[in-house]
């Protein structure tokens, strides 16, 4: 097999920056420390302070450098990571240098933690959770990301696995020794209850309302209502920005605008959408399609009606979800009607009543990401390889009730580990690494 090349690039900040880490992970780095370095390779996890030379023998920079030999390091190889000043010319005066060298390349985005995960060092789970941990803005996106890196969700399936494997050898134990003088109910009862046991929790873990994606993407709170109730205006309110069109003709937001916000302690993405109503304009039509797949698609829907219309009452019911806020806006053109039972009054245009909408999200959003204790599925890459885990697992049961064969069983039993072993990287992933990986940044 080829030597593997040596990866080097910058792990730290865009320069200008007080300080720059490269790192540099391979079979290479004892060479190129001898090379490059005037002490030479430092001592093992000692960081040394060293002048660097370019290939000429010239002054690339002083700075300390740290030599972690594998396998005891990030990615299992020998790494060396240097510290110099983060100048944009002293980082491609040494990367130059570098890269000048057979074998020795720019890392590929994510290609650190991919040589971790092919060493051993993590399961794909825990790199996602390296991915996420970077990209963590909210306490909560950081503490998912941290328990996951920790092997929080691995350990879950770690376990379904190991009792899975007990049931398939059950099941192949029933296969080789049938038994003639045990009713086929015996064999199978126990197998049953441990299936049944499995197929339950995995349910559950299913069933979690998709706190563990949304909590890591965000929570979506859609603004529908009839036109010109006044949904971009409250949109600009809590975007704090002009992001939407707003004016005194129905129909003029067409495309669903969307804008972020941190609240309740969690991302939320907050859509202003085409003003709900049947239309000859195509192209408004198109909105209102738009309008009714975000209002589908949204953990929250706050439906938004103009006090000032005469036909206020009407509250499409194609809309009415439990998790509805009734907002009546343009409270400073009139009071809330009679037999109009509205959660929030405001008015977008002078802002009273819009900080307590504000509350109302965030204490909604804070709510529904408790309700779970720790999502198992945080990516939808989980999510599908447990649902047809799931189904596998209900196929060898039915196998089983229906006593149609245990080889029936068997055969879905060993789909389902596969399955379950796709998500933390054991089994079947080389289609999804460089769909996994290429989401990190360079230098990870
Ligand atoms: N008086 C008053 N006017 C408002 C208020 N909110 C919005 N308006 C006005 O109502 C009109 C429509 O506002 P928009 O924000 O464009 O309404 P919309 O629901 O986004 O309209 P479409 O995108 O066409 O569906 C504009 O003239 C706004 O200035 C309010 O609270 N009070
Ligand atoms: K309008
Ligand atoms: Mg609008």
């Amino acid at each position: 097999m080829s030597e593997r090349d040596t990866i080097c690039a910058l792990a730290s900040g865009a320069p200008p920056a007080a300080i720059a880490i490269l790192r540099l992970s391979g079979p290479h780095v004892r060479a190129l420390a001898e090379r490059h370095l005037a002490s030479g390779l430092p001592a093992a996890r000692h960081a040394s302070l060293t002048d660097m030379t370019d290939n000429d023998g010239a002054l690339i920079d002083r700075g300390l450098a740290l030599f972690m030999p594998g396998p005891g390091s990030y990615t299992g190889e020998d790494t060396l990571e240097l510290y110099l000043h983060g100048g944009a010319a002293v980082i491609a005066h040494a990367l130059d240098t570098l890269t000048a060298h057979e074998g020795v390349r720019m890392a590929e985005p994510g290609e650190y933690t991919r040589r971790a995960f092919e060493a051993g060092k993590l399961d794909l789970t825990e790199a996602e959770g390296v991915a996420d941990i970077i990209e963590a803005e909210t306490v909560a996106q950081k503490a998912q990301a941290l328990r996951q890196l920790g092997g929080g969700l691995s350990q879950t399936y770690d376990q379904w696995r190991a009792e899975l494997t007990g049931v398939l050898a059950l099941v192949e134990v029933a296969i080789d020794f049938p038994d003639e003088g045990d009713a086929p109910q015996d064999t199978t009862a126990p197998i049953l209850a441990k299936l049944g046991r499995l197929i339950g929790e995995i349910e559950t873990a299913l069933g979690d309302r998709g706190i563990g994606e949304r909590i890591r993407d965000g929570f979506r709170v859609a603004i529908i209502g009839a036109p010109n109730a006044g949904k971009s205006t409250l949109l600009n309110r809590l975007a704090r920005r002009e992001a939407a069109i707003v004016t005194a003709k129905a129909g003029t937001t067409r495309d669903v605008i969307e804008v972020r916000r941190v609240l309740g302690g969690h991302v939320v993405w907050i859509a202003d959408t085409a003003g709900l109503r049947v239309t000859e304009d195509e192209i408004e039509a198109e909105g209102v399609r738009r309008a009714e797949v975000a209002a589908r698609e949204a953990d929250l829907r706050l439906f938004v009606l103009d006090a000032s219309a005469p036909d206020i009452g009407h509250l499409s019911t194609d809309y009415r979800l439990d998790t509805d806020l009734v907002v009546v806006n343009k409270s400073d053109l009139g009071a809330v009607p009679d037999g109009v039972s509205a959660d929030h009054v405001i008015s977008a245009r002078d802002g009273s009543g819009v900080d307590a909408l504000e509350q109302a999200i965030a204490r909604f959003v804070d709510q529904y990401a408790a309700s779970v204790e720790a999502p198992v599925i945080t990516r939808q890459r989980h999510r599908e390889r447990l649902t047809q885990g799931l189904s596998s697992l209900k196929a060898a049961r039915d196998a089983l009730e229906q006593d149609v064969g245990a080889e029936l069983a068997a055969e879905d039993i060993r789909m389902a580990l596969r399955q379950l072993g796709s998500i933390i990287g054991v089994v079947g992933v080389e289609d999804v690494l460089g769909a996994v990986f290429s989401e990190f940044c360079i230098g990870k």
